[in-house]
């Protein structure tokens, strides 16, 4: 039998209310890839939290390599082995790669053998696995793909033989996904073992050689990836079978909602992010933005939300120009009054307030509306009221209003900010990445609604760094980068290949 690298047995764990692990038990082969899959709160990361020393388990037991242990925080899971790459990364932006890998990293190679002795082992681990990370780059100026090999980098500088994932992917563009299952391919002919969180069945099927469903805290599945197609899982993840086609009739455009016309933005170091941007959204039209990340959608999204000032150019609105509006409010709360919706990609940063209540982040952006306001400052009870329309209409987890946002999960954080934006009827929805982080049967949902807003005649302007989702949902195609953009056309003539050459540039 194969030795066991992990052993979770009965693993319990309660946060008030909420059973977020249901006797869990799940072993896990050492040399293998491991993957966790589950709808959004089923329980994933609180059990690699629990493994990794963040929460204690309210009962069960661990045995790591055979042996039972206690791991009481992330310094005895360090000891054990154990090392985990998170989706927001724990590095310092101004500092090397080098000394970011050394940071922390207690008794060293700093205390025994200085530097040299650092970048010789770096060096190493950077050649067995294929990295290629330079250790003098600063590493704010890295890319996220890059910056997460520097978290992998560091795992392993601290002597990490297991491994676990948080949903690396969903920040990775296709070829850096690529690069990051060659890496973790490495790691398992070295005898290492892989844990892997992940909403993206395909994933699972390709690089997995286990699978471990769980749904509302409990494992429901445990297979060999072998056995299984993406279908048999998608339904023991979800309970019933998911339609990943998005169903769209074809129908024509009205008027132009949005108009973009040379649009540029300089940053401060004089580099142009958007360079003369031209295109338009109609009504009734859903326009999808790819590209890989980082050649501009971002700040795109962020000057026509009226976040960034554009440095030249126009930005026409129902045929208005709003790319210097003043007012008494700032210009993002003047654009929602507008009609203009925004959903943004970060949703942590831009979305929500974590520590306010799901009632609260419910209103967020809308708050001035005085329809929400009572006789002292808001009326609770409407406030909460509207929040159990959008818990039940879409599906939200817990379904408590009260709740703090920050005790979601990210999936069900996502749905909160969907849920605000679409609930407001905007003629114009900017949504940056949608479905990152949501769970397949909420991607279903989330797609349709959002051709449904479309069907109704609203204008929805969409950046995605999924290929399938822009392809599944637009009606024309803009690809962008650079900061330029490279190609336009109808969705029905897009192909994955097509697409990706205009990405690269071509
Ligand atoms: N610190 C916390 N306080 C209260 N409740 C929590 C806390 N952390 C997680 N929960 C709850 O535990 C449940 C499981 O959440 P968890 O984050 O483990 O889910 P997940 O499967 O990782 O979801 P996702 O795919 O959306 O990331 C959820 O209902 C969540 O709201």
């Amino acid at each position: 039998m194969a030795e066991m690298a992990i052993e979770l047995r009965g693993i319990d764990k309660r946060f008030g209310a909420v059973h977020a692990n249901r006797d869990v038990t799940l072993t896990i082969a050492k040399g293998s890839i491991h993957g966790i899959i589950g709808e959004n709160g089923a329980g994933k990361s609180t059990l690699m939290s629990i493994l990794y020393g963040y929460y204690q388990a309210d009962s069960g037991s661990i045995a790591i390599n055979g042996k039972p242990v206690r791991i009481r925080n992330s310094h005895d899971a360090i000891a054990l082995g154990i090392g985990m790459v998170h989706q927001h990364f724990m590095l310092v932006d101004n500092f090397t790669v080098l000394e970011n890998i050394i940071l922390g990293a207690e008794g060293g190679f700093v205390l025994k053998g200085g530097m040299d002795q650092a970048r010789a082992h770096l060096s190493k681990l950077n050649q067995d696995y294929s990295l290629d990370v330079n250790p003098d780059a600063i590493v704010g100026e890295l890319g996220v793909g890059l910056q997460q090999r520097v978290e992998i980098l560091k795992a392993l500088y601290r002597g990490a033989d297991i491994l676990i994932l948080d949903e690396p992917t969903a920040v990775l563009t296709p070829q850096e996904a690529d690069h990051l299952f060659r890496i973790l391919q490495a790691l398992k002919a070295q005898g290492k073992t892989v844990i892997l969180i992940t909403h993206k069945l395909r994933e699972v099927m390709d690089v997995t050689d286990a699978v471990t469903v769980m749904r509302a805290g409990a494992v429901v599945g445990n297979v060999q990836t072998a056995d299984v197609s993406k279908e048999i899982l998608a339904d023991l993840m979800v309970g019933r079978k998911v339609n990943m086609q998005v169903e769209k009739q074809v129908r024509a455009a009205g008027a132009p909602v949005l108009q973009v016309r040379d649009l540029s933005l300089v940053d401060n170091r004089g580099v142009k992010l958007l360079d003369k941007l031209n295109f338009e959204v109609r009504a009734g039209e859903v326009v999808g933005i790819a590209g890989v990340s980082g050649n501009g959608q971002s700040e795109l999204m962020e000057v026509l939300a009226g976040m960034t000032e554009a440095s030249e150019g126009v930005i026409l609105y129902k045929g208005q120009d709003i790319s210097r509006l003043k007012g008494k409010l700032p210009r993002p709360a003047l654009l929602r009054q507008m009609g203009i919706g925004h959903v943004p990609e970060d949703r942590s940063r831009e979305g929500l307030i974590k520590s306010f209540s799901n009632f609260e982040n419910g209103i967020l952006g809308y708050h001035r509306d005085p329809a929400l306001q009572g006789k002292g400052l808001y009326h609770r009870v409407k406030l909460v009221e509207r929040m159990q329309s959008f818990i039940q209409q879409f599906d939200i987890r817990p379904a408590d209003p009260l709740l703090r946002v920050g005790q979601l999960s990210g999936g069900n954080q996502q749905k909160v900010v969907l849920a605000r934006e679409i609930h407001s009827n905007p003629d114009l929805l900017l949504v940056g990445q949608p479905t990152r982080g949501v769970d397949i049967g909420a991607i279903e949902f989330i797609h349709k609604r959002l051709i449904q807003l479309r069907d109704e005649g609203k204008a929805i302007l969409l950046v995605s760094v999924e290929l399938d989702e822009i392809l599944a949902l637009s009606d024309r195609v803009v690809v962008m980068a650079g900061g330029k953009i490279t190609g336009e056309m109808p969705a029905s003539e897009a192909t994955p290949t097509s697409l990706g050459l205009l990405m690269g540039g071509h």
